[in-house]
């Protein structure tokens, strides 16, 4: 289970997140919604491990995530803004780096996001989406428990959103959270919807 309990962070001494808690349990699947700057990011950021709140906590079976930080960060699958891919590598040498104590391989994970007519192809020569397409595959090749999506809809096409569902599906089957930033309509069964409330005009620092 993965606890979110009352968390706060502020920017520039400006609430960004007021005590925001869930609770995700396996099979589940949250979608975070609000409008923009209203946190999305930033709570993801924090429970992946990588901002520490200012207040509450984020909790893996009972315990704190802030006493192993190394621990939390092998059972976190993190697909951000950016894609992390190695621009001068191929998609298969990208997605290799990912192949010790993988849940899948290459071939797989290439195959299931529709990637083998590109896989010799270095990255930097790919479009938007295709990228998009790299990252999710070497986010389903790690063996990891919690998934974390911000907005991964961005540059996908029809194809590519119906195999996001597809993996994201599969993922939920076997147990797994998948905790979902989204302003578009995915084909995710969510089980879950938080809404973060737009910043007060008075928390936004001008
Ligand atoms: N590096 C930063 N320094 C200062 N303030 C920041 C920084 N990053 C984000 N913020 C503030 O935190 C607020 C929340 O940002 P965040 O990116 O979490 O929002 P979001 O809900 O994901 O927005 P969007 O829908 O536009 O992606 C923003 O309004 C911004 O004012």
């Amino acid at each position: 289970m993965l606890c979110a309990e009352q968390i706060t962070v502020t920017r520039d001494g400006l609430p960004v997140l007021l005590r925001v808690g869930f609770s995700a349990g396996p099979a589940c699947a949250l979608r975070v919604s609000g409008p923009n700057g209203a946190g999305k990011s930033t709570l993801l950021r924090v429970i992946s491990g990588l901002k520490r709140p200012d207040g509450g906590r984020v909790t893996w079976q009972g315990e704190d995530i802030a006493l192993d930080f190394h621990a939390h960060a092998l059972r976190v699958a993190y697909l951000g803004h950016r894609d992390g891919l190695k621009p001068d590598l191929t998609v298969r040498e990208n997605l290799a780096i990912h192949r010790h104590h993988a849940r899948c391989d290459v071939t797989e994970a290439l195959a299931r996001l529709g990637l083998p007519p590109c896989a010799d192809v270095p990255v930097r020569q790919l479009s938007a989406g295709q990228k998009r397409r790299v990252a999710l595959a070497a986010l389903m090749m790690k063996d990891a428990p919690i998934w974390l999506l911000d907005e991964p809809h961005l540059g996908l096409d029809a194809a590519a959103l119906l195999r996001l569902g597809d993996v994201t599906r599969d993922h939920l089957r076997e147990g797994g959270i998948a905790i979902i930033t989204t302003h578009a309509e995915l084909p995710i069964p969510f089980t879950h919807i938080i809404t973060l409330p737009e910043r007060p005009a008075s928390w936004v620092a001008g």
